[in-house]
């Protein structure tokens, strides 16, 4: 029997025993008796119904109801969404309510619809019926509302996704800051002999991080601002506190209570916004300072100088009636740092996970490589187009471990809808279990199975357009920075399988476990040894 029918049996019951109660007792407690059930019935009216709690007034009686769990009382499915492996526990629940293409379900008060089926996300994504994206206290408090991902569709966002994509995501500014990419591979090529050396195993995943941070900062800032210097540092471990912060499950997002701070996460973000503002706007003050010769600018503009060939120079750079206040660049440039390090650094290890566990998946990608590199010389960016098997193996690990398996953040409608012919009212939470759609029995053939073969097979693309693969996320609010990452990723693939042969230093546990991103539960631990000597660039 289906959960909520049960229920209704429950309340029914809960009426029937009233009435038996009403015959049998004196009135002071016939009436203390009626207020009480009658709460209990209409609570039990409430929570009894498809999704739970939060869908009680808005499942429009002209239209069919979407189907959901009613999950708990209040809470909803807050217990399941606040573990760590929420996109697997909504992948289950769809299946089971035969919702996979729009299931309803309530988080405290938040109401929310959630698809499992690359029809329905692309109405989500693709459609312009939900551009918004709803925005916890925590993220709002840490500025991101002023920054590209939590901006409200509007003016203002539509202004900076155009920055973002002529002047810092552009095929030109990828290609100018591939100098950079390659300078942070050789160190970590050199971290990795090390450890060797030292503990006779690699911990891949801080090796993976203090690249991927020290990539991100010098794309932002440029190479004036590494992880050596302490600014460069106090800002690492800002993003580190930033990520912890909002990792966490608030119950006050989910409920009118946003004046209480239960965890101190409020004061906790108030307190490292306002680092965040001293250490980032000190850094646009003096660049702003050191920049007042029109040289910088015009060296900037040809990309003639990689010392400024940063994101910062170019925000400031841009023409006068383009030009952002100080404080909403600082966001920006904070959201960059924060989303473009841990992506690249969880996606890495999980594909380096895989290699180490597929040992002849790897022989294969190092044999590509050696085929189309030839001689002694690194992997460029230019090589890339030529090693099919290379991105074959990237997009069967963003299969099955997609960073974002929920798509890290949700979308908001700014209107009423229908979909699937159900209203769905504005205001409602819309999410996409892109994990549930890449392990669909229906949608891929062998779906658990690590086959790269697949993407040789079949040309599939990822940046979007197919939503039986959409790592990325879709539509308007696609992810910006996908073309930025995807060449950090493959480069850096490329020069760890081309350097060493990887092996296990301990059995790989494929665990998972979802934060903001979904990375591996327990770090990859592994050995490296050399394969290639004195390549030169
Ligand atoms: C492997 C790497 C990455 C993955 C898997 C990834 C994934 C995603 C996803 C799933 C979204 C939500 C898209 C949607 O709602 O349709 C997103 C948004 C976003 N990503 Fe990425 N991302 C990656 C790398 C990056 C990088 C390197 C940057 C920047 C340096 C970046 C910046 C952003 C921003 C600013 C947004 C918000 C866009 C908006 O709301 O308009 N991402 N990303």
């Amino acid at each position: 029997m289906k959960p909520f029918l049960l229920a209704k049996l429950i309340s029914l019951l809960t009426l029937l025993c009233f009435g038996f109660v009403l015959f049998q007792t004196p009135w002071p407690f016939t009436l203390i008796l009626s207020i009480f059930f009658s709460l209990l019935f209409s609570f039990l009216n409430c929570w009894l119904v498809p999704g739970g709690f939060a869908w009680s007034k808005s499942n429009h009686h002209r239209f069919p109801k979407l189907r959901g769990p009613m999950g708990w009382p209040v809470l909803g499915a807050i217990p399941e969404m606040a573990g760590p492996l929420a996109h697997r526990k909504l992948a289950d629940l769809a299946a089971s309510f035969g919702s996979k293409r729009l299931m309803a379900l309530s988080l405290g008060f938040t109401r929310v619809v959630i698809s499992s089926h690359p029809e329905t996300a692309k109405e989500i994504l693709g459609g312009s019926s939900f551009t918004d994206r709803p925005i916890k206290d925590s993220a709002r408090l840490l500025m991101f509302e002023r920054a590209i991902g939590f901006a409200p569709a509007g003016a203002y966002w539509r202004h900076l996704r155009r920055i973002a994509a002529v002047h810092m995501f552009s095929p030109r500014r990828i290609a100018s800051l591939e100098v950079l990419r390659q300078r942070v591979a050789y160190e970590m090529l050199a971290r990795v002999g090390v450890e060797m050396g030292e503990r006779g195993f690699v911990g891949l995943r801080g090796i993976l991080q203090k690249g991927s941070l020290t990539n991100v900062l010098e794309s932002v800032f440029g190479t004036r601002l590494g992880l050596e210097k302490e600014a460069g540092q106090r800002l690492g471990e800002m993003v580190n506190e930033g990520y912890e912060l909002i990792s966490k499950f608030n119950l006050e997002d989910y409920f009118p209570l946003r004046f209480l701070d239960f965890f101190g996460v409020k004061r906790k973000c108030h307190r490292l916004a306002a680092k965040v503002k001293s250490a980032v706007g000190q850094i646009v003050k003096e660049r702003k300072t050191s920049l007042v010769g029109g040289e910088c600018y015009n060296n900037f503009m040809s990309g003639d100088d990689h010392e400024i060939n940063d994101y910062l120079s170019a925000l400031l750079a841009l023409p006068k009636e383009d030009q952002l206040s100080d404080s909403d660049m600082v966001a920006i440039l904070w959201e960059l740092i924060f989303r473009g390090t841990d992506t690249v650094a969880i996606l890495l290890e999980w594909i380096m996970a895989r290699m180490v566990l597929h040992q002849d998946i790897q022989t294969k990608v190092q044999q590509e490589i050696d085929t189309c590199i030839g001689g002694n010389r690194h992997v460029r960016d230019s090589d890339i187009p030529n090693l099919p098997y290379l991105q074959a193996v990237v997009k069967e690990v963003l299969r099955l471990h997609p960073p974002g398996p929920l798509l890290s953040w949700a979308r908001l409608a700014v209107h009423d809808v229908h979909m699937e012919k159900v209203f769905i009212p504005a205001g409602t939470t819309a999410m996409v279990n892109m994990w549930a759609i890449t392990h669909d029995a229906s949608i891929w053939k062998d779906p658990w199975a690590f086959k790269p073969e697949r993407f040789i097979e079949e040309e599939v693309t990822i940046m979007g357009s197919d939503l039986r693969l959409a790592p990325f996320g879709s539509g308007r609010r696609v992810c910006p920075g996908k073309a930025l990452g995807l060449a950090t990723v493959h480069l850096w693939l490329a020069r760890l399988l081309r350097q060493y042969r990887w092996l296990p230093a301990q059995p790989v546990d494929l665990s998972e476990r979802l934060r903001l991103s979904m990375e591996m539960k327990k770090p990859l631990a592994c050995h490296a040894v050399c394969r290639l000597n004195n390549a030169t660039p």
